[in-house]
């Protein structure tokens, strides 16, 4: 199916899936942005896309609406799952996927109308070493770490789920705030790959509620690897059970934190449209 396309969201956080193998159109960073915005092209927080690999049964390339490319995306994998599973890609329920952060198992969990509608993903390790997230740090983790901005400055945490998060813990959370600093938090020197940010308060043991600004796509409704990130960060910090919910503006995720630091993180997925990229479209992409 040449040039074909399918949108779903994982709580408001929306995706368009692409196989390598159908689409007429080279991914630049110029083709992506196009791509990704609302007005000339489809409009998505990020592009899909089936890649061969021999590692595990398919490979994901993440690609974020600025461009740049990520390394894992926890509402992407659940997203990409579903997409492997409603057309025929998967012939089973459980599956490998390869991505830049590595290999994850993916694996259906709730079926409405022979669709996936829950996913569960084995997200990886967390990762705590600084110069493994990467932050530049003095100490070999990145805790309670003062981060200076031009105005203001905050405590900081950094873990890495594959790809880089910065966890702010606030009393408040403010979406004015976390788009006004959320893009000089991405880019401060600190975090030599940029980073994801995210505000977290913890309302109780079971239940954490998180803001989010994504490296390379701005402020989004939801995140999977933000919710991973932040549940691991409050297990280290003993602040919450392994068990818990993350509360977005877009919904929620359950997620357990094993003792290795192993995350799962089950949540639904929803198809929004399926199409053909317009041959004038294409014409643009190719110009
Ligand atoms: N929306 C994603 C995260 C996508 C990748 C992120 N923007 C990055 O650059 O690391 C998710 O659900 O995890």
């Amino acid at each position: 199916m040449k040039n074909f396309f399918v949108k779903s969201h994982g709580l408001g956080n929306d995706y368009l899936v692409v196989n390598s193998l159908d689409i007429n159109f080279e991914l630049t960073e110029k083709n992506i942005r196009t791509v990704c915005d609302v007005h000339y092209g489809i409009g998505s927080d990020g592009i899909l896309v089936l890649v061969d690999t021999d590692k595990a049964d398919f490979g994901l390339r993440i690609l974020n609406p600025d461009g740049s490319e990520a390394e894992k995306s926890g509402n992407g994998l659940r997203i990409f799952a579903k997409y492997l599973f409603d057309y025929g890609y998967a012939n089973s329920a459980s599956f490998t996927i390869d991505t830049l952060g590595g290999v994850v198992q993916a694996e259906v969990i709730e079926q409405e109308k022979g669709k996936a509608r829950t996913i569960q993903v084995d997200m990886g390790k967390a990762i705590f070493e600084a110069n493994k997230v990467p932050v530049k740090s003095d100490q070999p983790e990145c805790l309670d770490e003062e981060l200076y901005l031009d105005w203001t400055s905050y405590l900081i945490n950094c873990v890495s789920v594959g790809n880089p998060h910065c966890i702010i813990l606030k009393d408040e959370l403010s979406v004015d705030e976390i788009k006004q600093v959320g893009t000089h938090i991405e880019n401060h020197p600190k975090f030599p790959n940029r980073i994801n940010v995210q505000f977290a308060k913890v309302i109780s043991p079971d239940l954490v509620e998180i803001l989010i600004w994504e490296r390379g796509a701005g402020y989004t409704l939801a995140s999977g690897s933000s919710s991973s990130a932040v549940a691991a960060m409050m297990v280290k910090k003993g602040l919450t059970n392994r068990n818990l919910t993350i509360r977005m503006p877009g919904g929620e995720l359950k997620l357990q934190i094993d003792e290795d630091w192993q995350i799962r993180m089950t949540g639904e997925v929803r198809e929004i449209a399926s199409g053909y990229f317009s041959a004038e479209l294409l014409d643009d992409l190719n110009s």
